[in-house]
């Protein structure tokens, strides 16, 4: 799976949600809960950094990935929108 793919799915579950998913109880919480979690999984980015070993910071990286998709996607910002940015940005 690769971004694309997720953010396409997390659309989904905002568009059609369901009740055993988590993706769906997030959007149904709203911006103010969405910025909460994307701020304690950085957070724990942080402290896996900090000599928890290099699986433990895949595992926090991933699951801040996956907040900030949900919360852009909360905002109608795409994976495209940010490429292109960084784009812009590159030299
Ligand atoms: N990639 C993820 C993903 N990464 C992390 N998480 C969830 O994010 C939560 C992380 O929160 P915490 O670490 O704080 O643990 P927690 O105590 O369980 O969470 P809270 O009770 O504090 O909210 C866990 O419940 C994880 O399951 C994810 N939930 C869903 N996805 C993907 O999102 C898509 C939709 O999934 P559903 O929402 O399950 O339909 C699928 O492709 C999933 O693989």
């Amino acid at each position: 799976m690769n971004i694309n793919d997720l953010y396409a799915v997390i659309l989904d579950r905002k568009e059609n949600p369901t009740t055993s998913s988590y993706t769906t109880s997030l959007f149904k919480a709203g911006q103010d809960e969405i910025c909460k979690k994307v701020g304690e999984e950085a957070i724990e980015v942080i402290i896996a950094a900090k000599g928890q070993g290099k699986q433990r910071l895949v595992e926090e990286v991933s699951d801040l990935t996956y907040h900030v998709l949900v919360l852009m996607a909360q905002n109608q910002v795409t994976p495209d929108d940010i490429l292109g940015e960084l784009e812009k940005r590159h030299r």
